[in-house]
């Protein structure tokens, strides 16, 4: 395990010390955090540890604790190993199960249970914010976050600023505020409807690798603020991002028995939500998953999972490098590893015809290993990506546009993929062929996109697609002529769509809804609404207390 990382603090660090008065010193980094990111490597490797309760005596929890066996995670870009997580067996998943199974059905608070409860974490997330204001705190997280999932700088502390803003949001009174309840008159004398956000009690959180702080954080809090407790469980590869978050807010004020935090393979979580029988469960992950997890959970579950999502571009072309420099982010920065990245672009042929595809071009030819504007791909191999290509290029017409080649002169282990950014364009009528929409309409997650070309006679047949395609996560129409704007919104369905010139498909902030639609599982995440529809369930207690009617007045 490597020391903590003691930094000195910066001019900005330390006001915000002295105006807290001296609430915030127990979040200094080196109070809590148990990994230095530039440190971590095959000589100086991390060890994770479960957060759940000991086997014995079992009346302990929030205790750290070690499993029999741990797995090797190595560092995506030189295959080193530098950290080892639990591997947790089944054999050791009871603590879990009876911690699920000893939660009340009520919660640990509710509008009528333990409010101060709604007010405490008013406090732990006021400090978690102020504590990832703190240029070394927000450093921590950006550098481990790029450290493990390979993204940009900037990438990586936009996650950390996202966090941070959805933090400052739910402060003070806006947990309780969450919770808000609300009563209707009733039809006589002492009746009265009131209709509560109630929690589901014990409830199960999965995270996938992409967002290892951001989508964990903003899940697990939502869960916490109306009052559940979760068993969590992130991805072996970037669990080490969760586990320093719980730490920091343990040293926020976070009870250490609110939150159990599960670290291993998928199955053995699998196998926790069998036995433990959370009320609910978010999943964020692929679709497989997600599918598997419906079934086995008997359909008591929230669902983000894939998206191929695509951006339209209206018949006005306007501020071409703009939109140029939009879509390459939407589709490659992150490597293409969003779910809500650009899946598939539709240009209207004005835009084929002012060179939107050379811009294109262009632009993803400036990305570069070395900033990690292009990297690794964890859940591709560089040749499954290239055998999609081929399988693309059978389509009649088909042909690369740009990219296609291995990365070259790197040390990524070839379990992972390392590709251009590449994007291949398919002729419309040869994409809406039965034969090939499927292949057409896979979710590649890593830098890849399909483009195509329409016009305004075959408009109907571009918005077929979006009708045929399964999941409806993100999607842009990028265009100021308002009766087209009006026309593709009216008869489409994607929960989160960007329409307008500036329309993108990635880069959602905390202050909007994320998330899919057209599915009653779909979940969302970052706002009141999608945390009050995840993390709650309407309950209405309907207040009768009298008068009586007189004898013989019964109605
Ligand atoms: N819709 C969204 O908001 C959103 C966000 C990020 C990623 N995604 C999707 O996630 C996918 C990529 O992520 P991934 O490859 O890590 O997905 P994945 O489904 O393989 O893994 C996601 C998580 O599920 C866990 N898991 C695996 N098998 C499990 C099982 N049987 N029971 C319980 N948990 C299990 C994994 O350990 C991991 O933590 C893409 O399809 C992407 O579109 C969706």
């Amino acid at each position: 395990m490597l020391g903590a990382a003691g930094r000195p603090l910066t001019a900005l660090g330390s006001r915000l010390l002295h105006t807290s008065r001296g609430v915030l010193s127990s979040v200094e980094l080196s109070k809590w955090s148990q990994v230095d990111a530039t440190r971590l490597s095959a000589s100086e490797p991390a060890q994770l540890k479960n957060l759940g309760k000991k086997k014995k005596p079992l009346r302990f929890q929030g205790e750290w604790v070690s499993t029999e066996k741990t797995m090797p995670i190595v560092d995506p870009m030189n295959g080193e190993v530098f950290i080892h997580v639990p591997d947790t067996q089944v054999s050791e998943i009871e603590p879990f199960v009876s911690s699920l199974r000893s939660v009340a059905k009520s919660g640990l608070h509710n509008p009528l249970k333990n409010p101060e409860r709604y007010l405490l974490y008013g406090r732990v997330s006021r400090d978690a914010a102020a504590a990832l204001a703190r240029p070394e705190i927000a450093e921590h997280f950006a550098r481990l976050i790029q450290r493990v999932a390979p993204k940009s700088y900037a990438q990586a502390m936009g996650e950390v600023n996202v966090t941070r803003i959805f933090l400052e949001n739910f402060s003070g009174d806006q947990v309780r505020f969450l919770a808000r309840s609300f009563a209707n008159p009733g039809d006589h004398p002492g009746q009265q409807s009131a209709g509560y956000r109630w929690p589901y009690g014990p409830v199960g959180l999965i995270a996938p690798f992409n967002f290892p702080l951001e989508i964990p954080a903003l899940q697990m809090m939502g869960a916490l603020y109306m009052g559940n407790k979760p068993v969590v469980h992130a991805d072996h590869k970037v669990a080490i991002v969760l586990d320093e978050f719980v730490r920091l807010l343990h040293a926020c004020g976070m009870p250490a028995a609110d939150v159990d935090v599960l670290h291993g393979r998928g199955p053995t979580m699998n196998e926790v939500l069998l036995r433990g029988a959370p009320r609910s469960t978010l999943f964020t992950g692929s679709k497989r998953v997600a599918e598997k997890l419906s079934v086995d959970l008997h359909g008591k579950v929230f669902l983000e999972d894939a998206g191929f999502d695509w951006k339209i571009l209206g018949p006005d072309v306007q501020a071409l490098d703009y939109v140029a420099w939009q879509c390459d982010q939407d589709a490659y920065a992150c490597s293409g590893q969003k779910c809500s990245a650009q899946s598939i672009l539709f240009m209207h042929e004005n835009w084929a015809k002012a060179g939107l595809e050379d811009a294109l071009r262009q632009r993803a030819a400036r990305r570069s290993l070395e900033d990690l504007t292009i990297g690794p791909v964890l859940s591709w191999t560089t040749e499954a990506i290239q055998a999609h290509v081929r399988d693309l290029l059978r389509i009649p017409g088909a042909r690369v546009a740009f990219g296609g080649e291995a990365l070259t002169g790197h040390t990524i282990p070839e379990r992972y993929a390392a590709i251009q950014p590449t994007a291949v364009f398919v002729p419309l009528e040869a994409a809406l062929e039965p034969e090939h929409f499927d292949t057409v309409t896979r979710e590649v997650f890593g830098p890849f996109q399909v483009l195509t070309e329409y016009s305004d006679a075959t408009l109907p047949r571009v918005l077929e697609a979006c009708e045929r395609m399964d999941a409806h996560l993100t999607a842009a129409v990028v265009s100021n002529d308002l009766p087209f704007l009006q026309h593709v919104l009216a008869n489409t369905v994607n929960g989160t769509t960007y329409a307008g010139i500036r329309g993108r498909t990635t880069g959602a902030p905390q202050n909007h809804w994320f998330g899919p639609a057209n599915d009653p599982r779909g979940a969302g995440i970052g706002t009141p609404e999608a945390i009050r529809l995840v993390w709650s369930t309407h309950r209405e207690i309907i207040h009768d207390v009298g008068p009586v009617p007189a004898p013989g007045v019964q109605s």
